[in-house]
């Protein structure tokens, strides 16, 4: 069983799939604390806010009612909402605190593509062809094997930034991993006028690449 905060159809916002019509499966739980974390919502898993699955699909704001779900049950509700995607993003939360392998494979079946987006902090139990988004959460909970096989992992990295601060922590993480990943995205920390021109400038020097959360900016999902 899953922990399902929320299940919604969108298009993806964030680094490479940016634009991709997609399908999000928001898991209820994360340990991790991130302060400027969008998504608070998510990190306890209550059981006073236990509800059935129609009403934690589609919220109108966000909260942190969840509902318990397996894969064919998850699947059945894309059916019923008639969601046109194929693409699937699993996030959180933190989705990697489940075993990813069972919903994966049975989306994989049906024609999807997957993609998770994880903090790094726990081991990644998904395909080899779900599509791992790292954003690795420096000097949190996990410790540093987890955090090395996740980068080793990854598809792709996506670090928020606000301080060059976050910029040295990336690079210090990439020395001590021993990892350089092909493709790192940075992202502005809640669209702040001043994280995103050090974003630009940063990307620049590095020849990275830019990821501004294009959903904020719509006002959608
Ligand atoms: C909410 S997290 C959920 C998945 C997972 N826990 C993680 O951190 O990757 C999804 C993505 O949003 C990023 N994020 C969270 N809050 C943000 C904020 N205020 N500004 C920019 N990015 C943010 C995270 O770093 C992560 O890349
Ligand atoms: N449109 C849209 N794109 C996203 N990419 C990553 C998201 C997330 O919260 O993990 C997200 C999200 O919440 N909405
Ligand atoms: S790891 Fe992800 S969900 Fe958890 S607090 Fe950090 S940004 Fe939020
Ligand atoms: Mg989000």
């Amino acid at each position: 069983m899953y922990k399902i905060n929320e299940i919604f159809e969108t298009i993806q916002g964030e680094a490479s799939y940016t634009g991709t019509p997609s399908i999000f499966v928001r898991l209820q739980g994360c340990p991790v604390g991130c302060a400027w974390c969008d998504t608070k919502q998510t990190w306890e898993v209550n059981d006073t806010y236990l509800v059935s699955l129609e009403q934690t699909v589609e919220k109108k704001a966000d909260s942190d009612l969840w509902a318990n779900a397996s894969a064919q049950q998850i699947f059945e509700l894309f059916q019923q909402r008639s969601y046109q995607a194929k693409h699937v993003v699993i996030t959180g939360g933190e989705p990697c605190m489940y075993d990813l392998n069972p919903l994966c494979d049975m989306l994989h079946e049906h024609g999807y593509t997957t993609q998770i987006e994880t903090s790094g902090t726990f081991e990644i139990l998904a395909p080899e062809k779900t599509w791992v988004t790292v954003s690795p959460k420096i000097n949190m909970r996990g410790g540093y094997e987890v955090l090395t096989s996740a980068m080793q992992r990854a598809n792709e990295i996506k670090h928020p930034i606000a301080m060059n601060k976050h910029v040295e922590e990336l690079e210090a993480l990439f020395e001590r991993t021993g990892t350089r990943p092909a493709l790192v995205y940075l992202q502005p920390i809640s669209q702040k006028a001043k994280a995103t021109k050090l974003a630009i400038e940063v990307c620049k020097a590095k020849n990275w690449r830019l990821s501004v959360q294009v959903h904020k900016y719509l006002g959608i999902n």
